[in-house]
C-alpha cells in the first residue's frame, strides 16, 4: 500500500500555473526526493498529493493521482490525509499541547477515546519516530519544550500515529542543526520500510544520501525521475546534469 500514479498533473494558483503536466510513479515504501531550484513547484507538487493544494482559495488542479488505483480525488480531502500524511519545514507542533496530546491529536479527531489504546497509539508513534527514549518520562510537558529537532520528530509522531500509507515531507530537515538533521535522515530511512516518502529537499547531499528514486523539477516540468544514482552519476537529461553540477539553481 502507498503506491502513487501522478498522470498529467496540472497546478495553478489563479491564473498563474505552477505544474505542467507531471506524470510520475512513486513506489511504495521507497524514499523519493524532489529536487529543483527555488520555486520550480515542489511544494505545489507534493501539496497536490494530499489534495492541500486544491483546497486553497482560488487554486486549481487537472489531471489524475491514483493512490493504489484509486483517484485521491474521489475521497474527502479530511479521509485522504489519514491516509497521506504530512510533514512540513519548520516544526509545528500545537503550541497549546502536551507531547502526549501532540501525538495523539489526530486519533482523537478520529473519535478515538479508549485510553489504552490512545496510549498504547503514543508509545508506538513516539517509537517509530526515535523520541520515545527521550521523552517518556515527560509525556506531560508541552510540545513546544523539545529541541527543533526534537519538535520535528514530535511531528513526524503525530503524523505516524494515525497510520497514514504515505509521508509526504516538505523539506523536514531545513530549520535543523546538521545533527538534528542526521537524526531526521536516519529515521527517514528507517521508516521507509513501513511507508511511502515523499520528500523535498533543497539539499542535493540529502538526496543522494537517503533516496531511492530522485525526481528533478525545474520551472513547473518534471524534467527527469529516476533512481538517484542515475540522476546523480548518468542523468538522462542535459537541464538534469546542469542543475547537479552546479551549473544553476
Ligand atoms: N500561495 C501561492 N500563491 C501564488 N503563487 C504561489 C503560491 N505558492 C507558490 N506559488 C508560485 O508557484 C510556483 C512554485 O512554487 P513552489 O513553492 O511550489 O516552489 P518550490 O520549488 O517549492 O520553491 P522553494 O524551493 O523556494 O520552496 C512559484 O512560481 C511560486 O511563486
Amino acid at each position: 500500500m502507498g503506491n502513487l500514479s501522478v498522470r498529467n498533473l496540472e497546478a495553478w494558483y489563479g491564473a498563474q500555473k505552477a505544474l505542467f503536466g507531471i506524470t510520475a510513479e512513486i513506489p511504495e515504501k521507497q524514499i523519493t526526493a524532489i529536487i529543483g531550484p527555488s520555486g520550480c513547484g515542489k511544494s505545489t507538487f507534493i501539496r497536490c498529493l494530499n489534495r492541500m493544494h486544491d483546497t486553497l482559495p482560488g487554486a486549481k488542479v487537472s489531471g489524475d493521482i491514483l493512490l493504489d488505483g484509486k483517484s485521491i480525488y474521489d475521497q474527502h480531502p479530511v479521509y485522504l490525509r489519514k491516509t497521506v500524511g504530512m510533514v512540513f519545514q519548520k516544526p509545528n507542533p500545537f503550541p497549546s499541547m502536551s507531547i502526549y496530546e501532540n501525538v495523539v491529536a489526530g486519533l482523537r479527531l478520529n473519535g478515538e477515546r479508549h485510553k489504552e489504546k490512545l496510549r498504547a497509539a503514543a508509545e508506538k508513534s513516539l517509537r517509530m519516530a526515535a523520541l520515545w527514549d527521550e521523552v517518556h518520562d515527560r509525556l506531560n510537558y508541552s510540545g513546544v519544550s523539545l529541541s527543533g529537532g526534537q519538535q520535528q520528530r514530535l511531528c513526524i509522531a503525530r503524523a505516524l500515529a494515525v497510520e497514514p500509507s504515505v509521508l509526504l515531507m516538505d523539506e523536514p530537515a531545513s530549520a535543523l542543526d546538521p545533527i538534528a538533521t542526521q537524526r531526521i535522515e536516519e529515521l527517514v530511512s528507517a521508516l521507509k520500510k513501513d511507508y511511502t516518502i515523499v520528500i523535498v529537499t533543497h539539499n542535493m547531499q540529502q538526496a543522494a544520501r537517503i533516496a531511492d528514486l530522485t525526481a528533478f523539477f525545474l520551472n513547473g516540468e518534471l524534467v527527469e525521475l529516476g533512481p538517484t544514482s542515475e540522476i546523480f552519476t548518468k542523468p538522462k537529461d542535459k537541464r538534469t546534469e546542469d542543475y547537479i553540477t552546479g551549473r544553476f539553481g
